[in-house]
């Protein structure tokens, strides 16, 4: 699919709570439901969260997914296992509400990029290397000098192998083709319990525009956390407390709603 972002040049508003119906949301993790931090293991499952999300699954009826980059163990780990519906590595793996899961056949080429990055990681201290099985990561969070030379390396591999280069928040991944965050929500809305409600997808990065433009075209929106920018999002939220907040609210107000 491809993004075509709106042009932005205001504050979006903040997206709204009672006129809801029958809402599905779909869930980015870091720098939506977690704030991001120097490596990927700090970050930790946390009570507030964790509460939110298992008040909103029985609320919604299931109609709750969390759509990551992270892997669905990665996922399951942060989350403390409360979502059960989600999507992990940008649409390569999924998991639906019925708990059957289902992970893309990971391209031999991922094998190749995990060690081309490993041996760069080995001589920058503070790279850090994420294997995905279906996809590898760059981090360069904590060594931001070595920005550019990453991204050399992984534009070299995937121009060699065809592996889809998909840039992150401080990071590098070279994906298995064929899913993004947009495919990951259609999926999820194909299906029961999703299939007919209102879909919103909440995200940050620009993975994320692909998932604000699926939940568009089938008519719903996006929630941009975050600072304005370009982007298919129709509201906006400022950072992870406010996510929670807004993430309650629906809660509470979904509880008041007739069904
Ligand atoms: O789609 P998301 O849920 O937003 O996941 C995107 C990537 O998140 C993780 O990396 C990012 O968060 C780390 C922890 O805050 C941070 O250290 C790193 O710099 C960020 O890029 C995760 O490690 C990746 O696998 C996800 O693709």
């Amino acid at each position: 699919m491809t993004v075509h972002a709106g042009s932005l040049t205001h504050i979006l508003p903040p997206p709204p709570i009672e006129t809801l119906r029958r809402p599905a949301l779909f869930l980015d993790m870091d720098g939506v439901l977690a704030p991001l931090a120097p490596h990927p293991d700090d970050v930790v499952p946390v009570a507030r969260r964790t509460a939110v999300l298992k008040q909103l699954i029985q609320r919604l009826d299931g109609r709750v997914a969390i759509v990551s980059g992270r892997t669905l163990a990665e996922i399951d780990r942060i989350s403390d296992g409360a979502a059960q519906a989600a999507s992990g590595v940008h649409g390569l793996e999924r998991r639906g509400a019925d708990g059957v899961s289902v992970r893309d056949e990971a391209d031999p080429a991922v094998k190749q990029a995990v060690a081309a990055f490993n041996a760069f990681a080995a001589e920058r201290p503070g790279v850090v290397v994420e294997d995905k099985g279906v996809a590898a990561g760059l981090h360069y969070r904590r060594a931001p000098d070595q920005g550019g030379a990453a991204q050399a390396l992984a534009s070299e591999i995937a121009d060699r192998t065809g592996l889809v280069l998909q840039p992150g928040s401080m990071v590098l991944e070279l994906k298995t083709p064929g899913t993004d965050k947009g495919t990951a929500v259609t999926a999820f809305m194909d299906q029961p319990p999703f299939k007919g409600a209102f879909p919103i997808m909440v995200g940050d990065d620009l993975t994320d525009e692909h998932g604000f433009a699926a939940a568009t075209a089938l008519g719903g929106f996006g929630v941009l956390v975050g600072p304005p920018r370009e982007t298919a999002a129709r509201y906006g939220l400022a950072d992870v407390d406010a996510v929670l907040d807004w993430l309650e609210a629906v809660a509470a107000s979904v509880s008041e709603t007739p069904a």
